[in-house]
């Protein structure tokens, strides 16, 4: 049995960069990946690449181009994080499932064997099937990893809830062409925004053609002549409505099934999630969970921060953890994209704060006009006592980006007028946040 100083389970981003962190240290690694067509994990092969490559084309190409222009690049991707390992003499990249039989050893498909003084679990996480009657048997169902591999557009689309994932194909879809309808349980969209934004988000999806239908539940799926179709109610009554194919959106699961976890030590919550402790430790020290399999925000870049606590800990001063990672913004890559970061009015109010409300409408900006994108709304939420930046929310076109510059600022305790009175570059995006803040 070959033994290794680290055991990389998954080749997600937090365990490819740690894998090549600890090779530079002279530590032998061994990194487990399922399937040949993951190897830089879900972001690029399945996720945040995929997506807004086919999100960035939708104005400018035929849908069967684009995906292929996808394909090329996710392609070429997986073959780059690929040999960024493989060419390294102490990492062995090894292709698999892996299960674990103990706290030191885990099995490669039931066969090969392999044990280390350290094993990191970053097997991420996949769509969530919800339990509809038929789901399983019904042809032309999808999750967002299997719709975007398709080259033909669906020309009627529906799609089972109205979160990120939901509401980035919807806008990316419809733009395509399709005929997009969203099934979202709650009574409106992205339950927690202020209910101000939600509106606008919804106001402009519509706009692009996107029907939602609220307070809906699926209850069944079925085929009819080629057709995907759904049965749900609204307030009781039940309706059918028939689809070229069907999207679930509902929720990504930790990738746990399948690790043996119950030979360990290790311990999940009730969802099937990995409970770590501040520095990313299971309940068995060795062992650490980075990534979506430990559950809370699921992105990228969280992951890749996973790393850097591990790091830290691991031949740092143990100073970084999940607690102390500052302001965290996220994006929602629809057409104007959606940027969010700290609390929204709603919860600035439920936490007891006296706050002021900035709030200035896309179409004020003047690059906005120059680029002929002037849907959407900026709004900040200030704390009257300290005029301390509290959230802020950017939906306009670029906010991806401007959205890191208000995470420095926050990060870094200035106060509103900072930015009001900042210095940016002409005609930007970025110099709305001058107006927004001069309140
Ligand atoms: C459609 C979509 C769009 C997204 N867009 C964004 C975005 O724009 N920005 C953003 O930040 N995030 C986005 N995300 C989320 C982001 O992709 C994830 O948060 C991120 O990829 C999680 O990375 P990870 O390190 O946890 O592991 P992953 O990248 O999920 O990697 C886990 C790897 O482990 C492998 N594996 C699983 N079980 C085993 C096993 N037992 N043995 C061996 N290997 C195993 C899997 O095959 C996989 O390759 C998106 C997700 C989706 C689905
Ligand atoms: N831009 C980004 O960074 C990005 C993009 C896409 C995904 N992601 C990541 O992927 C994760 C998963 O995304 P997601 O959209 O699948 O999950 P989500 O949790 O964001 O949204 C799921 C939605 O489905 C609804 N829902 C649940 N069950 C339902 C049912 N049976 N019928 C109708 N509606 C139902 C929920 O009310 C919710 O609105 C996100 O949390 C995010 O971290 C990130």
């Amino acid at each position: 049995m070959k033994h290794y100083d680290a055991i990389i389970i998954g080749f997600g981003k937090g365990g490819k960069t740690l894998a090549g962190e600890l090779a530079k240290r002279g530590k032998k690694v061994a990194l487990i990946e399922k399937s040949n067509q993951m190897y830089g994990g879900t972001c690029i092969n399945e996720g945040c690449i995929p997506s807004k490559s086919l999100i960035v084309q939708a104005d400018t190409k035929e849908y069967l181009a684009a995906v292929e222009q996808k394909e090329n690049l996710i392609t070429k991707l997986r073959q780059k994080n690929y040999d960024k390992l493989a060419q390294l003499d102490n990492v062995d990249i090894i292709d698999g499932t892996a299960r674990f039989v103990d706290n030191y050893t885990v099995e490669i498909d039931g066969q090969k064997t392999i044990f280390a003084d350290y094993i990191f679990i970053n097997t991420g996480s996949k769509s969530v099937i919800p339990s509809i009657q038929g789901i399983q048997e019904a042809k032309h169902i999808y999750t967002s990893a299997t719709i975007m591999k398709e080259t033909t557009l669906p020309k009627n689309l529906a799609i089972i809830g109205g979160g990120y994932i939901g509401l980035e194909l919807a806008s990316m879809y419809a733009r395509y062409g399709s005929q997009v309808t969203v099934f979202e349980l709650n009574e409106r969209l992205v339950g927690r925004e202020d209910e101000d934004v939600a509106l606008e988000i919804q106001h402009i999806l519509e706009n692009q053609g996107v029907q939602f239908k609220f307070k809906s539940r699926v209850q069944e799926v079925s085929n009819q002549n080629e057709k995907a179709v759904i049965h749900y109610s609204q307030d009781e009554t039940r309706y059918i409505d028939r689809f070229d194919a069907i999207l679930l959106a509902t929720g990504r699961s930790a990738n746990t099934a399948d690790l043996g976890l119950e030979n360990t030590g290790v311990q999940m919550n009730e969802r099937g999630q990995i409970i770590v402790n501040e520095y990313l430790q299971t309940d068995v020290p060795h062992i650490y969970a980075m990534g979506d399999v430990k559950g809370g925000l699921q992105f990228t870049y969280i992951s890749l921060d996973d790393y850097r606590i591990v790091k830290d800990h691991l031949f740092g001063n143990k100073t970084r953890t999940i607690h102390n990672r500052g302001h965290i913004p996220y994006s929602v890559f629809i057409s104007p994209t959606f940027s969010r970061i700290g609390l929204s009015e709603q919860e600035a109010t439920q936490q007891g704060y006296d706050v002021k409300i900035a709030k200035l409408p896309t179409a004020a900006i003047p690059r906005a006009n120059v680029d002929g994108k002037p849907e959407g709304i900026l709004k900040a939420i200030i704390d009257k006592k300290t005029d301390a930046i509290l959230g802020c929310v950017l939906l306009c076109e670029r906010s991806e980006e401007m959205i890191n510059f208000v995470q420095l600022a926050m990060n870094q305790n200035m106060k509103y007028q900072d930015i009001a009175n900042h210095i940016f570059t002409h005609p930007s995006m970025s110099e709305a946040l001058n107006d927004l803040f001069n309140i």
